[in-house]
């Protein structure tokens, strides 16, 4: 199927519908979680909404429908779509201790003071090895985790004092659908579009607006179980549209999809910026965010390493990359002896030795010589490396960016951190 794109309906400034987001991280339980109390409101429910907790009949009552008075356009002249400032959080995990079999606490920041902002309309794209906080990021901005400081902000809403009033402005897309596997796709956003409260000519319209742009035709009418993940996803993410948010966030969104549910998807996120929404996303796919984000923050370690429109932080870099495998096997002596061959003869601006790669030279080289690829490879040859096990010239990516910040690649940064994370530990805190 060719992915084809129709306009299907405009984002309303103060959408009359609360959110309809599919919040739900691994099962379907979790589904319904943006549609209860965040955390902080679950012990400290404030007196005003004290009547919509008193029983689970009560859950489709959470609603106001208070975006619907709220005026965006005069609130995104003062404010950014989405404004994150300082949060900071940490877990507890309980952990083997040392020399004993004993378990005892071991604290994790997972963030440290992480800030940034996207304007209305932008597409800001989160990069940054798997641990690196990204998750944790979307999560407090969606309300579904507290953070232990700093705010986050919707069109200069505290999302943390007003959940339910940023719920109603946030569509979300998790990492992984709790989908039900007995309902059909069109059930499924009936149920959705019911939970927001969308009337009957707008939930009609809707539905099968976004079960045309995003493909869903042939599926629809049968059980989620036998969905493949690119349907999944699909749905996931026509769900989350429902309600037509002005925010949407989300969370690879494109994670092992093919190449066809992968455009679709992106047709769609094109066509929401287009409209007035703003996106959040995070990926892995270096090429997915510099083609989509109009600015890109990158993360490591809980803390913002880099920000910036993806040219800005490309041309930031200087001129064209090199890499150069000198041997099958470097040793170390060998790659620091290149580097500082190459830097004394004034043929690299920078030089960094990559460990995870097996000790390979990563360059930043003047763009404006063309021959110092030659020259490189003749003062290699001078010090005995005549033969080189690989040499590759490039224009920076933000593969690069990350690079430069941290001294390693981001698909490195991400095996090891991998290495240190069990799936069956990413399972359970995306549930907690
Ligand atoms: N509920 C939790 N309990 C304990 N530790 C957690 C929890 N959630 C996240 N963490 C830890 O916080 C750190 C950041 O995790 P987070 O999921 O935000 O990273 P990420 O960049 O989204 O990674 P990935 O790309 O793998 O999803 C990791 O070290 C992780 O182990």
């Amino acid at each position: 199927m060719t992915p084809c794109f129709v306009a299907p309906v405009s984002i309303r400034p103060g959408a009359r519908s609360p959110t309809g987001t599919t919040a739900c991280q691994q099962a379907g339980c979790l589904r319904f979680s943006l549609f209860l109390p965040s955390s902080s409101h679950r012990q400290n429910p404030p007196a005003r909404q004290a009547h919509r907790h008193k029983a689970p009949t009560m859950l489709f009552n959470f609603f106001y429908n208070r975006a619907e008075d709220i005026d965006l356009d005069k609130l995104a002249e003062k404010h950014p779509a989405v404004l994150v400032t300082d949060l900071r959080k940490t877990f507890k995990k309980r952990v083997k201790g040392k020399g004993s079999d004993k378990k005892e606490n071991k604290i994790i920041t997972a963030l440290d003071g992480v800030s940034f902002s996207a304007n209305r309309g932008q597409v800001l794209g989160l990069l940054g090895p798997n641990s690196s906080g990204k998750t944790t990021t979307l999560r407090c901005i969606s309300t579904m985790s507290d953070p232990d400081s700093g705010t986050a902000q919707m069109f200069g809403i505290d999302v943390h004092k007003d959940p339910y009033l940023a719920r109603e402005m946030l569509g979300f897309v998790a990492q992984s659908a709790g989908l039900d596997k007995v309902l059909t796709g069109r059930e499924h956003l009936e149920l959705f579009a019911d939970l927001a409260h969308l009337d009957r000519a707008t939930k009609r319209r809707n539905i099968e607006a976004y079960i045309e742009v995003l493909g869903l035709k042939d599926f629809i009418d049968r059980q989620a179980g036998v969905y493949s993940g690119g349907v999944i996803r699909r749905l996931d993410m026509a769900i989350a549209l429902l309600h037509q948010p002005p925010i949407l966030i989300l969370d690879e969104p494109t994670v092992g999809l093919d190449v066809e549910s992968r455009m679709v998807i992106w047709n769609v996120l094109r066509h929401h910026r287009s409209q007035g929404g703003t996106i959040i996303l995070t990926s892995h796919y270096l090429e997915e965010v510099d083609v989509l984000s109009d600015k890109v923050v990158i993360m490591d370690k809980g803390v913002v390493i880099a920000e910036g429109t993806p040219t800005e932080l490309k041309n930031s870099l200087g001129g064209d990359r090199i890499s150069i495998r000198l041997q099958e096997f470097t040793e170390m002596e060998e790659a620091e002896l290149a580097c500082a061959t190459l830097r004394k003869r004034g043929l690299a601006q920078e030089a960094i030795i990559n460990r995870v790669r097996n000790n390979t030279l990563e360059l930043v080289v003047s763009s404006s010589n063309a021959r110092v690829g030659g020259e490189i490879v003749g003062a290699l040859g001078e010090i005995g490396f005549e033969k080189l096990f690989s040499f590759s010239q490039s224009k920076p990516t933000l593969d690069d960016v990350y690079l430069a910040a941290t001294g390693q690649s981001l698909s490195d940064a991400d095996q090891v951190a991998k290495e240190k994370r069990t799936d069956k530990a990413m399972r359970q805190e995306s549930m907690a």
